[in-house]
């Protein structure tokens, strides 16, 4: 009898939350390295499709790396990075939007749809939603020489929101992969991240979630007691300047700071490993992983 006092107890818990982000819209970024097996990813999709039923918008932005990689190797291409950016040629930029647009975003929209989720699968083409120019790596001080070209990698240089906002409006779960269009009709590939930092400030929404591989971000990555739970933007250069803050975490810490400036309310660093992390970090006093903050 107390365990089911216990349950509805939990949802009691829920109540100011559910109230205070009811219509709010929720940018949900997933990566490749959270969608790690069957069963976590099955957990992710039932928290956005809970998250919906509960009142929320979520929209949904997905990065796939690690499967644009393996698909490479397959076809005998070795995957390269400079920055970060993955090199991206013409076969390249074929290959992630058949990863991202073709297999990825079809799967996610079919699971949150077998779970009663009404999703619709997007990639930053259709309606011109994401648009982008080519882009340069962002070299370090020291660094000497001619920047490297990583081809077909584009920043974005604008978000039209439209076929979002009707999205919306209709109840669909907008899911979107991080392509864009340029100006001449050509795709390029953003980071996830970043993108999804840019659709946030663009949707000014309320709370911009990044799911990732770990529990969040560590004053020193070695030290896992050092989890910073709420980590102020001027902190977060400073360990991006000392290096404490690298790789992946980087774009990830920027797309934060990039939606807090925009007037996004919360950003969240959180683990995509840790089952239901979402329904933890939005609808109990808890609260996990490391909010990114003004
Ligand atoms: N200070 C830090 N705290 C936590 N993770 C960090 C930190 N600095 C760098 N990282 C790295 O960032 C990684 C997450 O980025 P990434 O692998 O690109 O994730 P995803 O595939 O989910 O987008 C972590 O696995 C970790 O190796
Ligand atoms: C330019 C660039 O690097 N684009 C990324 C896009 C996918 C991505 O960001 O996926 P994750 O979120 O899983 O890392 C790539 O090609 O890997």
């Amino acid at each position: 009898m107390d365990q089911i006092i216990a349950k509805a107890g939990v949802l009691v818990e829920a109540i100011p939350y559910i109230r205070t982000f009811y219509g709010k819209t929720f940018v949900i970024k997933y990566g490749g390295n959270a969608m790690i097996n069957e069963s976590l990813k099955q957990g992710v999709m039932q928290d956005i499709v809970l998250m919906k039923f509960l009142g929320v918008n979520p929209v949904v932005i997905h990065g796939g790396g690690p499967e644009i990689t393996q698909m490479l190797n397959r076809v005998g291409k070795k995957a390269q990075f400079v920055q970060g950016l993955r090199v991206t040629d013409a076969e390249t930029m074929e290959i992630v939007q058949m990863v991202l647009v073709g297999k990825l975003n079809k799967e996610i929209v079919a699971k949150l749809n077998l779970i009663g989720g009404k999703a619709v699968g997007l990639s930053g083409q259709d309606a011109n939603l994401i648009r982008a120019k080519k882009t340069q790596p962002t070299m370090p001080a020291d660094f000497q020489g001619e920047i490297p070209d990583v081809g077909f990698v584009g920043e974005v240089t604008g978000i039209d929101t439209t076929i979002i906002d009707q999205l919306i409006a209709n109840n669909y779960i907008p899911v979107i992969s991080s392509i864009g269009v340029g100006e001449d009709g050509v795709s390029y590939n953003i980071n996830a991240d970043t993108a999804a930092g840019e659709l946030a400030a663009a949707l000014r929404a309320e709370k911009l979630i990044m799911l990732t591989d770990v529990e969040g971000i560590f004053e020193n990555y070695e030290d896992k007691s050092s989890l910073i739970s709420a980590l102020q933007v001027e902190h977060a250069y400073e360990m991006i300047n000392r290096g404490q803050i690298e790789g992946g975490m980087i774009p990830k810490v920027q797309a934060c700071i990039t939606a807090l400036n925009h007037g996004v309310n919360r950003t969240h660093i959180i683990d995509g490993r840790l089952m239901h992390s979402m329904l933890l970090e939005i609808l109990t006093d808890q609260g996990i992983g490391t909010m990114v903050v003004q």
